[in-house]
């Protein structure tokens, strides 16, 4: 599509490129710019990729140039899922207005989007404004980012024909994308999963169950939004509201935790709110309480289920009016946390059972993540082993043992009640039992869950809590005959008379569970 006095460069040769190119060509127009640049949020996500830019300048002819869903815009790092160093343009994503600033204000990353860095140093003027892009519902769907040389330019600049514009384009290009969202998320996807976020959140892990949650979590970490973490005790709630933490737009800022379930009402109410000195007898002086010491960061709220009801319904009112009111001070202060909840219970049933708001689940739910329970994440048993080995024999300035095939085969066999806590704490133990050799085998691995079993009487059936009746009882089942045969070191016919089976009977058993008593003969 070539225009009078244009130069297009268009990579896109379908209705979607000439529309875009029109639409932009329009703004650049109205807005009077010597630059623009069209980012647009994933279909269903949070991360934003670069779909088109135009510059007037360029060569001194108008140029258009189409960009998305090209395969390297999508693998580039700065534009998607790493755009935590781009504050003003998530900024303007998270919040849905207008932001300005002076070109030498931008960050090193929007300079380097607007042009080339030897460029940057010649350029000692100019204006860049982000401008939110809303489809017909108000939802932010993208941002334009304009570069104006001066701010005269960008004070002419017609901003009711570009809205104008913009809310034409909008929903025509969304619905236009989410054609093309499969292919678009299949490379976003395959470019999260090569890049070095597993060791960037320090969430260990390789399987897809673990993959997906990382991918979620990337998305939660620069979005204003509370985060609801759920899944089985021990499988690691905390370490993601960690890494919420670490690694998104509120790292430089406060992280306060506190547990719901571990004091009682009034006290929790006191930490949460804080209090006015001379509020109740105790309150010798003022406190600001853990809601305001965590503003401007997160606050973890850990076994958030716990939350008495009266509490629920004074923590509901400070998410939504964002203000605080310490007990006895008729005060109110404003605050802006992103709370992060976790818990291990069924919240829905909860909410069924009247003993959980609903209203409240909404506010902290705005961003769930279920965390899978350590045996639905295939292989990542061994992952996690070397991990908690190799730091156990760090902290104690030791040579780290080899976890042989057969320990780590032996190990997968178990289910983990306890989930990743209880399998650090496994291979700790057995780091401790480690023979001169420094090799874990069988050998060990057998004792230390012997040991820990008998240390636990009810952990059999805790281990056997998931699945059908009858495959929990051959779990159980399974898990008594090898724990005979490790007592017994493999004799058949005593294993057979303390369990009163016949030597038969207990053949099939064993032929059942594919056991062999040979490799418990040492
Ligand atoms: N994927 C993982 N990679 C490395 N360490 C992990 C992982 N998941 C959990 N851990 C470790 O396991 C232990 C338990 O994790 P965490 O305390 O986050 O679990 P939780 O779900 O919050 O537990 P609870 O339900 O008891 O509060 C911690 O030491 C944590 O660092």
């Amino acid at each position: 599509m070539q225009k009078q006095g244009q130069s297009i460069v268009n990579n896109q040769h379908d209705e979607l490129g000439e529309f875009t190119q029109c639409w932009l060509s329009g703004v650049l127009k109205h807005s009077g710019a010597q630059k623009v640049i069209c980012f647009l949020s994933q279909v269903s996500g949070t991360q934003l990729f670069k779909m088109a830019e135009g510059d007037t300048q360029r060569n001194d002819q108008r140029t258009i140039k189409l960009t998305y869903l090209e395969h390297n815009h999508v693998k580039n790092k700065r534009l998607n899922t790493d755009y935590r160093e781009f504050n003003t343009l998530t900024l303007c994503m998270a919040e849905g207005r207008n932001f300005n600033l002076h070109f030498s204000q931008c960050s090193e990353e929007i300079k380097d989007l607007l042009f080339e860095q030897s460029e940057h140093y010649s350029l000692t003027d100019g204006e860049v404004e982000f401008m939110p892009l809303k489809n017909s519902q108000q939802r932010v769907s993208g941002v334009l980012m304009f570069y104006y040389p001066s701010f005269s330019s960008y004070k002419q600049s017609d901003r009711q024909t570009i809205h104008t514009l913009n809310s034409l384009a909008v929903d025509r290009l969304a619905s236009a994308l989410k054609k093309q969202q499969k292919s678009l998320e299949a490379k976003l996807t395959s470019y999260a999963n090569n890049t070095d976020i597993p060791s960037d959140l320090n969430i260990i892990g390789n399987s897809q169950a673990i993959k997906t949650v990382r991918l979620t979590i990337s998305k939660a970490l620069h979005i204003n939004r509370n985060v609801l973490v759920t899944g089985e005790t021990g499988s690691g709630k905390e370490l993601i509201a960690k890494a919420i933490h670490q690694f998104g737009n509120r790292r430089n800022e406060p992280y306060v935790v506190q547990n719901c379930a571990s004091i009682p009402e009034h006290l929790l109410e006191s930490e949460l709110f804080g209090y006015q000195k001379g509020a109740f007898t105790g309150a010798d002086r003022d406190y600001i309480g853990l809601i305001r010491s965590a503003d401007k960061g997160i606050l973890f709220l850990d076994e958030i289920g716990d939350m008495p009801s009266s509490l629920q319904a004074k923590l509901l009112r400070v998410l939504e009016e964002k203000k605080v009111r310490p007990l006895g001070s008729t005060t109110l202060y404003d605050v802006d946390v992103k709370v992060i909840s976790a818990t291990h219970q069924a919240l829905i049933k909860k909410i069924e059972q009247g003993e959980f708001r609903q209203d409240l689940y909404f506010r902290l739910a705005q961003f769930p993540i279920a965390l899978p329970a350590l045996r639905e994440r295939e292989g990542d048993v061994a992952l996690l082993s070397h991990f908690f080995a190799n730091n156990y024999a760090q902290e104690q300035h030791q040579a780290t043992p080899e976890l042989t095939k057969e320990f780590i085969e032996y190990l997968t066999t178990y289910s983990f009640p306890g989930n990743v806590r209880e399998l650090k704490n496994i291979i700790e133990r057995c780091c401790m039992e480690a023979p001169e050799s420094k090799k874990l085998d069988k050998i060990v691995i057998i004792q230390v869950l012997n040991e820990l079993m008998m240390m636990t009487p009810q952990r059999q059936n805790e281990n056997q809590q998931t699945g059908s009746l009858s495959s929990q009882i051959e779990q159980f089942e399974k898990t008594v005959l090898m724990a005979y045969l490790e007592k017994h070191q493999g004799h058949l016919q005593t294993v057979a008379n303390r369990l009163e089976l016949s030597k038969g009977s207990l053949d099939y058993r064993l032929r059942k569970f594919n056991l062999s008593a040979k490799e418990w003969r040492y």
